[in-house]
């Protein structure tokens, strides 16, 4: 409901919105001098005193620089909304929450409950209120003000003449793509609002159609669980897992924006500390290693590595040496023995320890090295008393052939070894799968020794990573090392910041402890993203339908306590071992006990481009349906033939058409193309180097997942279709990515799916393409 006011009674609106966010303005700055100055005083104590001392001093300025954070980051759009009740009340939303120096509340933090109204209100629902209005400010400026009225009855005079109209959300939506995702705060629906404010504990499923702000939802969650539940998940840490690197950057700054830099956010191919898989397997192969059975065959590898000799372990060791030229020789070697039985017992000993390989390895090693020192002492007739024992076992160890031989038997391995090795050998991989896998299965799997490591590798590292524990006896050592260090850098960093401002200090400050190892100052984020262990306090899935069976093993070992948000799309997985169903992935580990909220209204893609994809999605999944779209007009979607037309010119006048009608930017276009003509098609637009940062972005289906683009254009439908069993669900997400625009260019007869598109050459009915005519050029065609 809304009603546009004379330009007098706007201006009288604005003049009094700007003295109260004036005066908010300052409250901001009087609470960051306050952070800057409790800081600085911290500071000046200087480093001397107790440790304990130390330690307080260190543990208040690292508060300090955190509110001030907070702070920094809350300066655009300090304040977005206001509502009024119907009992004169006035609450203004921001942010940040802000008190004046009575301590009244003069700004309401956006997760407080009082800002709930001011998200859920609707006009058959409106929670008390009278009016919610949206203010828009631009450097400390109010620019611009939008109400909804619930209630005009009870609205007093003054406010019933200074009405101003626009819905915040249309305004927020028509702006132009900038290649990151920004914050919402000020525009959550009702819908997403229930998404946010749910419960921490237990398993959330978000599921929805594309555009429905499933991940701003989840986003916008992480930050309300902060505030909400600060004690416990500043401790224990948010992790986000995102599908790929590029999606993390996409969405990297919504965090950060909300003022919450506490939240580690990785890729599916970055979980395992250490390795920053990209690559993707072949279908064929996901479907293997997302298999469940991959477990078994992990077992079995490392089982594998647990040996015992043919027949009786043997191994040479000198017995005496000489030095000729400087050079120790060995001169003369006796024959170890220990018997097979022995050796059996040894390794059921360790096994049956339970513990993982390599810290059961010593069990091992610890039977066998007194077994080959009694023989030593036999064979040199030499009595041996238990304490005579211990150190000619020790003297042997020193031995690299007594050594080797150990190793042969039960190495100490890590997790890449293993699997690497499992991988490239047809003899290694047959032992660990031969019970659980095919032939067939089995050949899949097998690959180069250096191929690159895959997303589908990492699930298969953690598992063996569990099985093989820590496999650097060192790393304890360079630990604690490494922590004195980051404390004297970190000390010698805040000392320097003493003489910078504010701002600075905080980046420093946080920069001198990132990359280092555990230790009391590090953030939770930092320390949790380098222990694989780390038990977060909630973990958020995004593009959840494209996880393995395996992998969700992976994600769920982070968060033993199952306190989770999931957020897909079952239509959309593309994933050849991808989720068909919620329930079949999450009930082996939260059985029945997972809620679902459905988000319906896509923000993202105008009705007309979104009856096009309806059509693609009745054909390839009848059960499932599209959402609404909130936003109906723009250029009617329409299909390109091929021939004839010159990709380049096409994608051109694409670019010009945004940039014209794009209220912010120059906007961007996204060319999404079946995998097998990614380079090909990639080759025409050298500009396009970033899938973010360029202007025009040439992506496969998966590499567009949760982007979107003011224009694309789809190029080869039927080679999108035919390129996997989720070819149609990857033509319904290639679809919907455009904000503004579709143009579909096919190669032969269009897809039936698609028969709604405007064939090119046909006047447009809406829209300012006006004639969207093929462009001829002879000289390149698709
Ligand atoms: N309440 C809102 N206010 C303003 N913009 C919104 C709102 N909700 C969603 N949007 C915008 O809609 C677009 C789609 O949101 P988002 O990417 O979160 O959708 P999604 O459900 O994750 O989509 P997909 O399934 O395609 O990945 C984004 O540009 C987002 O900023």
């Amino acid at each position: 409901m809304s009603e546009r006011q004379p330009d007098t009674a706007r201006a009288e609106a604005l003049r009094r919105e700007q003295e109260y966010v004036s005066m908010l303005y300052e409250r901001l700055d009087v609470a960051r001098d306050r952070a800057g100055r409790g800081m600085r005083d911290v500071l000046a104590r200087g480093a001397s005193g107790t440790r304990q001392a130390l330690v307080e001093r260190e543990v208040t300025a690292a508060e300090h620089a955190d509110r001030l954070a907070r702070l920094s980051a809350v300066e655009r759009g300090l304040c977005f909304g206001r509502v009024d009740d119907g009992d004169g009340r006035t609450l203004y939303i921001g942010r940040v929450g802000l008190r004046d120096d009575d301590h009244t509340s003069v700004l309401v933090d956006w997760r407080a409950p009082a800002a709930r109204p001011f998200y859920v209100a609707t006009p058959g629902d409106p929670e008390g209120l009278v009016r919610r209005r949206h203010l828009h400010i631009r450097d400390r400026r109010v620019v611009g003000i939008d109400d909804e009225v619930f209630d005009l009855d009870r609205m007093a005079d003054a406010d019933r003449r200074t009405l101003v109209g626009e819905a915040a959300l249309l305004a927020a939506l028509r702006r132009g793509r900038t290649g990151r995702m920004g914050e919402v705060v000020a525009t959550i629906q009702r819908e997403q609002d229930r998404v946010i404010r749910s419960g921490l504990a237990g398993a959330l499923v978000v599921q929805g159609g594309p555009g429905t702000g499933k991940t701003v939802a989840a986003l916008h969650r992480a930050a309300y669980l902060l505030y909400t539940h600060r004690d416990t998940l500043e401790r224990r840490g948010i992790l986000v897992v995102a599908p790929n690197a590029t999606f993390s950057r996409y969405i990297g700054q919504v965090l950060p924006a909300l003022g919450e830099t506490q939240v580690v956010l990785t890729s599916l191919g970055g979980l395992h500390p250490g390795v920053r898989a990209e690559a993707e397997d072949a279908p064929a192969t996901a479907v293997v290693k997302g298999d469940p059975r991959m477990v078994r065959v992990i077992e079995e590898a490392v089982r594998d590595r647990e040996r015992v000799p043919e027949g009786d372990l043997e191994v040479r060791i000198p017995v005496r040496t000489s030095l000729r030229g400087g050079v120790e020789v060995v001169v003369e070697e006796m024959t170890l023995r220990v018997d097979h039985a022995t050796c059996l017992r040894a390794r059921d000993h360790a096994r049956g320890l339970r513990r993982p390989h390599n810290i059961a390895r010593w069990a091992f090693v610890r039977r066998i090295l007194p077994a080959l020192a009694r023989d030593e002492a036999e064979r040199l007739d030499r009595p041996l008393e238990d304490g005579d024992l211990r150190y000619a076992a020790t003297a042997l160890w020193e031995h690299r052939s007594v050594r080797d031989a150990l190793d042969a038997l039960w190495p100490e391995i890590s997790p890449e070894r293993l699997v690497r090795e499992l991988l490239s050998d047809e003899e290694r991989l047959r032992a660990a799968a031969g019970p659980h896998l095919t032939e067939d299965e089995r050949a899949v799997l097998l690959r180069p020794r250096e191929a690159p490591w895959t997303v589908g590798d990492v699930p298969l590292l953690d598992e063996a990573a569990e099985l093989l524990g820590e496999h650097d006896h060192g790393a304890e050592a360079r630990r604690r090392r490494a922590e004195e260090e980051r404390r004297e850098e970190e000390l010698y960093a805040r000392e320097v910041l003493t003489i910078t401002d504010a701002a600075s200090v905080l980046d420093a400050a946080s920069l001198a402890g990132r990359n280092r190892d555990d230790g009391p100052y590090v953030t939770t984020a930092d320390r949790a993203a380098r222990d694989r262990t780390w038990a977060y306090g909630h973990v958020i899935v995004d593009e959840a339908q494209e996880l393995s069976a395996m992998a969700w093993r992976t994600v769920m070992r982070r968060v033993p306590a199952r306190s989770l948000t999931v957020v897909g799309d079952i239509a959309q997985t593309g994933a050849a071992a991808g989720a068909r169903s919620w329930g079949e992935m999450l009930d082996p580990y939260v059985k029945g006990r997972w809620r679902e909220e459905r988000l319906l209204v896509n923000y993202r893609t105008p009705a007309e481009i979104m009856e096009v994809a309806a059509d693609v999605l009745r054909a390839v999944e009848p059960g499932q349906e599209p959402p609404e779209s909130v936003r109906h007009g723009g250029a009617r979607p329409r299909a390109v033939p091929a021939a004839g037309t010159d990709l380049r010119r096409l994608v051109d006048a694409e670019l010009r058409e945004i940039g014209e009608g794009g209220e912010i930017g120059e906007g961007r276009v996204g060319v999404v193309t079946p995998d097998a003509r990614h380079a090909e098609i990639g080759a025409l637009f050298p500009e396009a180097v970033d899938p973010l940062d360029s202007r025009v972005a040439v992506l496969t289906v998966r590499g567009s997942k949760g982007l979107e683009f003011d224009a694309v254009v789809v190029v080869d439908p039927e080679g999108i279709l035919r390129q996997s069993p989720k070819g149609g669900q990857d033509l319904y997400v290639a679809t919907t990515r455009a904000t503004r625009r579709l143009t579909v260019v096919h190669e032969g007869a269009l897809p039936a799916m698609l028969h709604r598109l405007e064939p090119a050459g046909q006047p447009e009915n809406t829209g300012p393409l006006g004639n969207a005519a093929p462009l001829e050029d002879p000289g390149r065609r698709l």
